[in-house]
């Protein structure tokens, strides 16, 4: 939706009755934040704007009522979920809403406080396994634990949902995921297997079959390009994962490693679908099934990787070529790869939960125990 647009929806003002003591908010303060809101120099983004629709919406016509429009009418459809959203929030209640963000908008702006005021890296607080961090149009989500090789660990996996979640909404253009250090990441954290009690394993797999599903299912639903930066090693997960990634950008000291029946496991991350049509299905086999372990050039070869660079230049190449990525208009990247992935969603999303529930079992096996023991016996590392 383009400001003017959202500019525009607030333009017709409808008289209301209503009354003093639900709404601190006057008829005549709402229609002056419509004023207001034409002032403002500076767009406030997507999600802002709609918001601002859906409040206007819901202040002058009350719930949404009108048909869901189809999956493909992108724009017509995040405006209905964004006053569907809303409920049955009361009309006095909108007003009001409406009434104080614009007033922050026109603050924050006056302030010289808004989000895109600032070409410097912002970073977000509240994380501790990664970095996310905002410039130039890219939000950057850093695998940060490198004395761990990067290992997910529960937390991570929690961080990772609520930066893709924020990301997803904010101004960003594009999403970069990354590792610090020396690995990529070394995929699942062997200690979510570690210290359960025998009564209590079966809860263990239960949970984290649940919360691999709400993991995998952010990069599924994940609504701009998404691009990895895979500057190490890869193993497990952080492979598997590179079949929802829109780019797969490696340094050719990267490698691609998903040795699940050697840990008792078997694939996620939608890879026991994507892969065969990413490589066709014999080698898909012989990473899903025999562990084998790609390099760089491999796994460009294969198609997982769309190209990979010299490690001595790859931060400077691959960023550069970001920057300009991230200068593309930001709602026709967004479109366009909706466009190239919706009608892989629903698939997606059933793959993911069957392949949930296949791990499930996985974790409760002797197979899978056995193998988790002898890593931390330091028996088999891979
Ligand atoms: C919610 C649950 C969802 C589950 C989803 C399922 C996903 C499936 C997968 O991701 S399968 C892949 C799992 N990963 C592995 O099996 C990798 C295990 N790690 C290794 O084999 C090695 O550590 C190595 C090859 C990655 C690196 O070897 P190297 O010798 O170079 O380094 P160290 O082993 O000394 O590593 C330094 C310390 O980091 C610990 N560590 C590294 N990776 C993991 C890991 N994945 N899980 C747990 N711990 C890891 C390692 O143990 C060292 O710790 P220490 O210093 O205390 O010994």
């Amino acid at each position: 939706m383009e400001f003017r647009q959202a500019q525009a929806v607030c333009i017709p003002a409808v008289h209301l009755h209503m009354t003093t003591a639900t709404m601190p908010v006057s008829q005549k303060d709402f229609e002056k934040a419509q004023e207001q809101l034409k002032l403002l120099k500076k767009d406030p983004g997507n999600e802002t704007k709609l918001k601002l629709y859906a409040l206007f919406k819901q202040a002058t016509e009350g719930p949404c009522n009108s048909p869901k429009p189809g999956m493909l009418d992108f724009v017509k459809k995040a405006k209905w979920d964004a006053w569907n959203s809303l409920g049955n929030l009361s009309q006095d209640n909108a007003r009001q809403k409406y009434t104080e963000l614009v007033s922050s908008l026109i603050s924050a702006e006056s302030a010289g406080q808004t989000k895109d005021a600032s070409p410097e890296e912002s970073r977000h607080d509240d994380y501790e396994t990664i970095i996310v961090t905002t410039k130039n149009n890219i939000t950057k989500i850093m695998f940060n634990r490198p004395e761990r090789k990067n290992a997910i660990n529960h937390q991570m996996y929690r961080e990772i949902i609520k930066a893709l979640q924020e990301a997803g909404k904010d101004d960003s253009t594009i999403a970069v995921i990354t590792g610090n250090g020396e690995y990529y990441t070394s995929g699942n954290d062997l200690n979510n297997f570690a210290n359960v009690q025998p009564n209590d394993m079966e809860k263990m797999a239960k949970d984290g079959a649940e919360l691999l599903k709400e993991f995998v299912s952010c990069f599924i639903d994940f609504p701009k390009p998404l691009i990895a930066v895979v500057n190490g090693p890869a193993i497990g997960i952080s492979v598997t994962l590179l079949g929802l990634c829109d780019i797969v950008y490696a340094s050719d000291r990267a490698t691609f490693h998903t040795p699940f029946s050697q840990l008792g496991q078997s694939p996620e991350g939608c890879s026991s679908y994507l892969f065969p049509k990413i490589m066709g299905l014999a080698k898909a086999n012989e990473m899903l099934l025999f562990n084998k372990k790609l390099t760089a050039a491999e796994a460009c070869a294969w198609g997982l990787v769309t190209e990979v660079f010299p490690d001595g230049t790859f931060q400077k190449e691959v960023w550069e070529r970001l920057k300009a990525y991230a200068s593309l208009p930001k709602n026709s990247l967004a479109v366009s790869k909706q466009l190239l992935r919706s009608m892989e969603k629903e698939k997606l999303h059933a793959v993911n939960s069957q392949e949930c529930e296949v791990l499930k079992e996985r974790w409760l096996s002797d197979e899978c125990l056995n193998a988790i023991v002898s890593f931390f016996q330091r028996k088999s590392k891979l």
